[in-house]
């Protein structure tokens, strides 16, 4: 007989994974971008610049979830991610929207992935694809967790946005992240997570945090760059003309 390890557990394994990135969300905490985002004061190159990169990162998440939709262990929680890749296919093509709009500057260059963007987008399918159901479904959840808690704490000053100015892209960013809808999704996402470590050994349960600090690092990562970009070395952008 397989004697559950975690039975009389009652702490969430989610909770232990959110804790161990208690000084990661500090810093996301007290990040530039996020504060000028709130309030509306963050220059529109350093956001057009962060839906560029935005729009290739949802396009390596969709295929992320939907590798990780292919090796979930049942259909339910398959359908889950799945429709999560369908989102994330939805909000790219709100980011193209804004791109094309005459709300940001316009801009025709080619855009590459920056650093950040593509070892994040490279970490999670290979984590989706390679490494055991429980942590590549670890890996996925802070692109969801992170953004509820960060739009939730951005809320009150997009407001005041908002309110100046309701057509305002940034605090429309802040309001599709901070609403019941999305809080259910995370919790959602939270759950299946919890029932993935149920089932996992302990090195897999070890792996899954280090998989959520991974993950919450290129998040920090992912909006401190478009603020202060880190250029490829040697690339035409961080070479002098
Ligand atoms: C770097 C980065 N991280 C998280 C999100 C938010 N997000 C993207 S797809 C998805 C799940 C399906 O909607 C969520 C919550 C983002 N846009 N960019």
């Amino acid at each position: 007989m397989v004697t559950p390890v975690h039975s009389a557990d009652s702490v969430r394994h989610t909770d232990r994974m959110w804790d161990a990135t208690g000084s990661l969300r500090t810093a996301i905490d007290g990040l530039e971008f996020l504060e000028q985002l709130g309030h509306g004061t963050l220059p529109l190159d350093a956001f057009r610049f962060y839906i560029e990169q935005d729009r290739l990162y949802l396009a390596g998440y969709t295929k992320a979830l939907a590798i990780l939709a292919s090796r979930a262990p049942d259909a339910t929680t398959a359908a889950f991610w799945a429709t999560s890749a369908a989102s994330a296919v939805d909000e790219a093509s709100l980011h193209e929207q804004l791109l094309s709009g005459s709300a940001l500057p316009p801009s025709d260059a080619r855009v590459e992935h920056s650093p950040t963007c593509l070892g994040y987008t490279s970490y999670l399918i290979a984590t989706a694809a390679t490494e055991p159901y429980p942590v590549a479904a670890a890996a996925i959840l802070p692109c969801f967790w992170i953004y509820a808690d960060v739009a939730a704490r951005l809320a009150g000053a997009a407001q005041d946005v908002l309110a100046r100015d309701p057509e305002h892209p940034y605090a429309r960013w802040v309001s599709t992240y901070d609403s019941d809808e999305f809080r259910d999704i995370v919790s959602a996402a939270r759950t299946l997570v919890d029932e993935a470590a149920d089932g996992a050994t302990e090195a897999q349960r070890e792996a899954m945090v280090d998989a959520f600090v991974i993950a919450t690092r290129y998040e920090l990562s992912f909006w401190d760059t478009a603020l202060h970009p880190m250029p490829w070395s040697h690339s035409r952008s961080a070479v002098a003309p």
